[in-house]
Formats: structure tokens, C-alpha cells, sequence
């Protein structure tokens, strides 16, 4: 390799590897290629005339939903059954006995649908902070009522068209289910790890050095911190973790919800004044499984919740994970460092 080839390594110019310990996987970084030409698909921006009040919209106040019930005149969070789940209480057992190749098991759960607030016309960072908590205690409620029963209660949201949100409508979604879906097998496994290891839960440590080293804080306040992960691989990919060990939203004080509340507000302002557009994400909460966990001894969990958003340079142009990232491993083209350098110019407009 001749001479320049050695230059010493900078990671906002050569590319490189990062290692995810959540997912025990890597990820490509290769900052240089954001300058390459983009002659390929460009979204549509996010509709912006949504009415505050759709009777044709059944997440609506009064609204009828699709089995015929009618939504009552809600004017805080409202939760429904979902009427087309992925999940369901019941159904009958696929059997045991398969060849290694052909191996199904049972799935069983129960899916719901959670509107933030009655207007159709606001998000989550236009709402106040005593609405957010709201939102957060209806989370910590459904938790407290599907864990007892289910080992994982997923709690999700799908915000913007372009994430595959099928309603404008304000809400989330929580599907608790009979198994630990993959991603948090995963992470419970790598978690477990590496206390075994290190002797401290992973994203306690994690969330303690990058406080210290402030090269990747989005925004903090004293109970929280919002880092772009050292290992993000989508574009402004960000971690919300607590600063102290917690291992599910229902150990929360009062406190940390009004403190999570507000710095939901703050990191969503700033999503949103990146680009000037209602920035679509998928979110979702990771803590501690529950079902028969909630007796056993999960201290290598901390709670957790990924922001994962498509956007990639602009409004319009955004991040596929497809090609190289479903074939060989995950890329990203500018470095997280520098990803957080475009949300720390970004005033806060809002
Ligand atoms: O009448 C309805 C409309 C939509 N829904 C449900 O609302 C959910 C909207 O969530 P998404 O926008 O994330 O797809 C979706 O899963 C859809 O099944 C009902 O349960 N009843």
C-alpha cells in the first residue's frame, strides 16, 4: 500500500467498522459517500393538511371503527383492540413434532392501538409535557396490565406515510405476545453477557461513558440521555436511555416520567427542525421481558428506546436498507459523530 494509503485514519474520511453490542453485529461506515450523486427515488413530503377532526378517520373521537364499534369523545389517550391483529388470544397449537427444516411454534398475543390525543392535526412534539405524560402513563399502564400474562409486550410507533403508517392520526401501537420476539432475545442474550463479563449492565456503562466523552449527546437532562449510538446505522438513528439502572417503564418515579416527558419533546422538536418536515420514525420501547421474567433475577436489562428514522440528507431523500445491508451487513454514510454535529446546528424553531 503506497504512502497516502497510510495516512493516519480518520474516521469522518475513511471508511471503517463499528460493532453493535446490542445486536452483536457490525456496522460499515463509509462517512465519503454522501457526496455521491442521488438521481433515484425522492419522497413525497409528509402530507401537512391533516383536519384536526376526520368522522371518516376510526381513530377519531366518535369515529366508527372497522367492527362496527364507535369511539367515545376521548380527550386524552385512547386504546383499542386492534381490529385486524397480527396477535390473538387463542388459537390452536401447530404440534411439536418437525423436521429440524420445517420447525413451526405457537404464537399467541394481543395487539392494541393507542391514539396520543383526540386531534388528528398535532404530534407528539406539539403536544405539552403534562399531555406526553399522559401518553407515557397509559404505556406504563399497559405494561402493568399484559405483563403479568405476557413474557414481551412490544410498545411501537410508526410515525409518517413513509414508515408504513397507515393512519395520520396521533398513536402507537402494543402487541404483547406468548414469545421473546428476536430483536429482544437478542438483546437480552448480549445483555446478559456482558454483565457476566463486565460485571455492570452494558447500557448503564454505555450511557455513563458517553456522558463523559459528549461526542454523540443529542440531548440530556439529569434523569435522561439521547445519544446518535456509536454504532447507529440509520442516518440519525438515536438512543434514549435513563441514567440510572431501570429495567422497565413501570419502575419509573414520577419524576423520571415528567423528566422522559420533556426530553421526548426536545428530541422530536429537533427531529422535526432538521429538515423542517413532520419527521417520520419508528420507534419503540426495549425493557426488561416480563411473564414468568418478572420473578427471575433480569438486572442485566436496562430500559431502553431506538428512534430509528429513514431520512437520510434531506426531506425527500432517504436511507434504503436494502442491496448491501440485507446481503452483507449494515452501512451508513456519514459517521454518527457527524450526524450529530447536523442536529446541533439545528435551532430549536418550534
Ligand atoms: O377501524 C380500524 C382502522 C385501523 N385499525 C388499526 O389501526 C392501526 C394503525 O396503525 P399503523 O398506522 O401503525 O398501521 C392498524 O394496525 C390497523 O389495523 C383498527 O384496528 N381499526
Amino acid at each position: 500500500m503506497d504512502n497516502d494509503k497510510k495516512s493516519t485514519f480518520d474516521p469522518k474520511e475513511h471508511q471503517h467498522m463499528r460493532y453493535n453490542p446490542l445486536r452483536d453485529s457490525w456496522v460499515l461506515v463509509s462517512a465519503h459517500r454522501m457526496k455521491r450523486p442521488w438521481k433515484g427515488q425522492v419522497e413525497k413530503p409528509s402530507e401537512d393538511n391533516i383536519p384536526r377532526h376526520d368522522p371518516n378517520n376510526p381513530l377519531c373521537p366518535g369515529s366508527t371503527r372497522a367492527n362496527g364499534e364507535v369511539n367515545p369523545e376521548y380527550d386524552s389517550t385512547f386504546v383499542f383492540e386492534n381490529d385486524f391483529p397480527a396477535l390473538q388470544p387463542d388459537a390452536p397449537d401447530p404440534g411439536s413434532d418437525h423436521h429440524p427444516l420445517f420447525q413451526t411454534k405457537a404464537a399467541r398475543g394481543v395487539c392494541k392501538v393507542m391514539c396520543f390525543h383526540p386531534w388528528s392535526d398535532i404530534t407528539l412534539p406539539l403536544m405539552q409535557p403534562g399531555e406526553i405524560r399522559k401518553v407515557i402513563d397509559k404505556w406504563v399502564e399497559l405494561i402493568e396490565e399484559l405483563g403479568p400474562t405476557y413474557p414481551w409486550v412490544q410498545i411501537f410507533e410508526n410515525k409518517g406515510a413513509m414508515m408504513g403508517c397507515s393512519n395520520p392520526h396521533p398513536h402507537c401501537q402494543v402487541w404483547a405476545s406468548s414469545f421473546l420476539p428476536n430483536e429482544p432475545a437478542l438483546a437480552d442474550r448480549t445483555q446478559r453477557a456482558f454483565l457476566q463479563e463486565h460485571g455492570e449492565p452494558m447500557l448503564v456503562q454505555y450511557a455513563r461513558k458517553e456522558a463523559q466523552v459528549q461526542e454523540r449527546v443529542v440531548v440530556e437532562n439529569e434523569d435522561w440521555l439521547i445519544v446518535v449510538p456509536y454504532w447507529a446505522t440509520w442516518p440519525f438513528q438515536t438512543l434514549l436511555l435513563p441514567r440510572r439502572h431501570v429495567l422497565r417503564l413501570t419502575d419509573l418515579t414520577g419524576k423520571e416520567r415528567d423528566s422522559l416527558a420533556s426530553i421526548m419533546k426536545r428530541l422530536l422538536t429537533k427531529y422535526d427542525n432538521l429538515f423542517e418536515i413532520s419527521f417520520p420514525y419508528s420507534m419503540g420501547w426495549h425493557g426488561a421481558p416480563t411473564g414468568t421474567h418478572l420473578t427471575e433475577d433480569m438486572s442485566h436489562w436496562q430500559l431502553h428506546a431506538h428512534y430509528y428514522p429513514p431520512l437520510l440528507r434531506s426531506a425527500t431523500v432517504r436511507k434504503f436498507m436494502v442491496g448491501y445491508e440485507m446481503l452483507a451487513q449494515e452501512q451508513r454514510d456519514l459517521t454518527p459523530e457527524q450526524a450529530l454535529l447536523t442536529f446541533v446546528d439545528v435551532p430549536m424553531r418550534k
